[in-house]
């Protein structure tokens, strides 16, 4: 079968089937690789990547694995071997500062495991047993009153971005951060993204990552592409960057000022048949991660990973023990191209079904348009083992036809796995503190740094240094979802107030030419930042006194999570992850009021323009109540850790299940 052509770099240890240690003859592969016993700094046995690493390579790897061991040992880890029935290495358990007691090594031999840990083991499942897979269930994951089992597992994140390496929005945001709370909670945690080059100075964020040496080809788009891995051991989490031609070119990681570029349904079949590859075939710290992993696949461009696990691993008993979870973060991307490409994914024929997307009639664009074409993240909610997305009030939106982007059925029929979890806020990253983008510092305590950030920033603007003068911002891609053209409508309106309104965005290029406009016809209140640049998000977020987010729809957002954090108060469309974080303001309740922004609907402009009206009033007339309104946001705890312990929950969910599809 042509999807089983996989030639790759096999961990001679596993016993796999035949036709998936076939390595067709002149592929160019570097070589087989074996792995020989070898000494280990800690006493225990570890494996000796053997071939194909000579001279420089060999130096390299060295160097690669003294750092990786070198860190380990630093966070004190647990670095026992085991090894599955096929042999493959398991369960390298990395448990920094966990109470032994509290953590059970779910790939631990049950004949060997001590009293302890059975003990543990059936108060696990006593757990299953009262477990049913409500929303309460997942907030009430980061509450642990009195933690008893704590699980460990092999994580596969699979993204088309993640910070620092890249980042165009929320998405490398919490590809960069969600790994490191899982890791700091004991997981292997590997995140398989490409290595994106775009030939200028910031190419530099993956000088750290080393070329291993491990090269595979992928039977895809017609041919087999050779694809190479590169590693970084950073922050207790494996990045692995899949190298490719493809990847090297400048703009972000979908496109240029030219658009969306043309070939990314090719790059990120490629993304995905490498993640499938990546924890089978890469050795770190002398392991491979193995099959019995969880594979988070995010959003469109990881979508294939769950069908490939279904179609062309599984039928060869490879991945039978794996789990997939495939996390929504913004359903209007959905990966669709006309039906013939599908026979350039590498899957079986007989597997078209999961991909197929009719278009209903009135979407076609002429008489003999049938409206066949494939979807890929159709394919993986119809394959994965459970569907996450990043707030609880869209995990609901998106079962409904409003909110569905036409898969909102699909989605309803797998309502019993869907759950959601509110994204967290680096707070290395966004803390008024310590941020090392704003001027001056401060904190809940001692708010006086935020007014000097504000004159700082009107200064900088070159607008009127008033710290008086209510100060509202925006930062978002400028499109459709972010409600660009509502604040476009209501501008000549808002700019009868006394007020300064400062826009950071880019991406529809209608949009910045309007910020542009603007700037020059309100001089003295109005500035359009085109571009992304994250130092002056920061000193927004820090000197604004409002930020506006009008949202259409906001799966999470992560803009308002900041602007709390940062005492900025947000005044915001009530919708998905948007209604779940901002508490509507109340000032009858009790202690001076309640709530921590505005939240305002319908969509209008109308509307928006009455909560803008509000927020300025209370601004101006209401100092103690904006006080309040600070503080209260300052203090709501969205932090990665509190998410990180929800998704723990739903990942051991995925466990106890059969796979969804066998
Ligand atoms: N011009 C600019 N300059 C600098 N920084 C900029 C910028 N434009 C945006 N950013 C930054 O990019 C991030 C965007 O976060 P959003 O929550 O708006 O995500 P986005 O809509 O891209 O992604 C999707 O995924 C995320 C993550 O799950 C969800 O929160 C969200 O609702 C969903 O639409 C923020 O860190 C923001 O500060």
């Amino acid at each position: 079968m042509e999807s089983l052509q996989v030639a790759r770099i096999v961990n001679c240890n596993r016993k796999l089937p035949l036709n998936l240690l076939e390595i067709p003859r002149n592929s160019g592969m570097v070589g087989q690789l074996s792995f020989a016993p070898s000494r280990s700094r800690r006493g225990g046995a570890s494996l000796l990547l053997c071939k194909s690493i000579t001279g420089r390579n060999e130096e390299e790897f060295r160097s690669f694995q003294d750092r990786y061991s070198a860190e380990e040992e630093e966070s004190d880890l647990d670095a026992t071997p085991r090894q599955d029935d096929n042999g493959s290495p398991l369960g390298l358990q990395l448990l920094p500062n966990y109470d032994e007691k509290q953590v059970v090594n779910y790939n631990a031999d049950p004949v060997s495991a001590t009293e302890e840990e059975i003990g543990s083991v059936s108060a696990t499942e006593e757990d299953i047993g009262s477990v049913s897979t409500t929303e309460e269930d997942i907030k009430g994951a980061d509450e642990e009153p009195n933690p008893i089992t704590r699980v460990t597992r092999n994580i596969v994140f699979v993204t088309a971005e993640a910070a620092p390496y890249s980042k165009t929005g929320g998405l490398g945001d919490v590809c960069g951060s969600l790994p490191l709370a899982l890791a700091a909670r004991g997981h292997r945690v590997m995140v398989v993204s490409p290595r994106y080059l775009r030939g200028d100075p910031s190419d530099k964020v993956f000088g750290s990552a080393i070329d291993i040496d491990c090269h595979i080809k992928v039977p895809c788009f017609g041919g087999l592409q050779e694809v190479a891995f590169f590693h970084e051991y950073r922050a207790g989490v494996d990045w692995v960057f899949v190298d490719h031609p493809s990847y090297h070119r400048p703009g972000n990681p979908y496109g240029d000022g030219n658009g969306a570029f043309g070939d990314n349904q090719f790059r990120f079949t490629l993304l995905c048949h490498a993640a499938c590859e990546a924890p089978l075939v890469i050795p770190l710290g002398g392991f491979t991660y193995g099959e019995k992993c969880l594979f988070l696949v995010n959003d469109w461009h990881a979508s294939l990973v769950p069908v490939l696990l279904a179609a062309k691993y599984r039928p060869h008993g490879v991945y039978k023990d794996a789990r997939s979870i495939l996390v929504i973060h913004n359903l209007a991307h959905q990966g669709v191209e006309p039906a013939a490409t599908y026979n350039n994914f590498g899957l079986p024929l007989e597997w078209y079904g999961a991909l197929e997307w009719v278009f209903p009639t009135w979407a076609r664009t002429h008489a003999l348009d049938t409206g066949e074409a494939v979807n890929v993240l159709k394919g993986a909610i119809v394959t994965a083992d459970r569907i996450l997305t990043v707030s609880q009030g869209y995990s609901w939106e998106i079962t409904t036809a409003e909110g569905g982007h036409g898969l909102n059925e699909l989605l309803s029929s797998r309502k019993i796995v869907l759950n959601g979890i509110v994204n967290g806020v680096d707070v290395a990253e966004w803390n008024p503190a310590t941020d090392e983008h704003i001027p001056f510092h401060y904190s809940i305590d001692d708010l006086s740094g935020k007014v000097r950030c504000k004159t700082a920033l009107q200064e900088e603007l070159s607008l009127a240094v008033r710290p008086d003068c209510p100060m509202i911002g925006f930062i978002g891609r400028l499109d459709f979802q972010k409600g660009v053209d509502l604040i476009l409508s209501a501008i000549p309106e808002l700019m009868q107030e006394d007020i300064q309104f400062i826009m950071l965005g880019s991406g529809d290029p209608q949009s910045e030419n309007w910020m542009r406009a603007m700037e020059s016809t309100y001089k003295d209140k109005f500035r359009g930042w085109v571009g992304f640049n994250v130092p002056v998000s920061h000193r927004i977020t820090a000197g604004c006194d409002i930020l506006l987010m009008p949202s259409r729809f906001e799966p999470c957002g992560l803009n308002q999570l900041y602007a709390m954090r940062y005492g900025t108060v947000p005044v915001v469309h009530c919708t998905g992850g948007l209604k779940d974080t901002v508490e509507n303001f109340n000032p009858y309740a009790e202690e001076g009021g309640q709530g921590t922004g505005w939240t305002f609907s319908p969509l209008s402009k109308d509307s928006m323009l009455a909560a803008l009206r509000v927020a300025i009033g209370t601004y101006r007339e209401h100092k103690s109540s904006w006080e309040g309104l600070m503080k209260r946001g300052m203090e709501r705890n969205y932090t990665w850790d509190k998410a990180a312990a929800q998704y723990e929950q739903v990942i051991e969910w995925a466990f106890l299940d059969l796979p969804y599809v066998q």
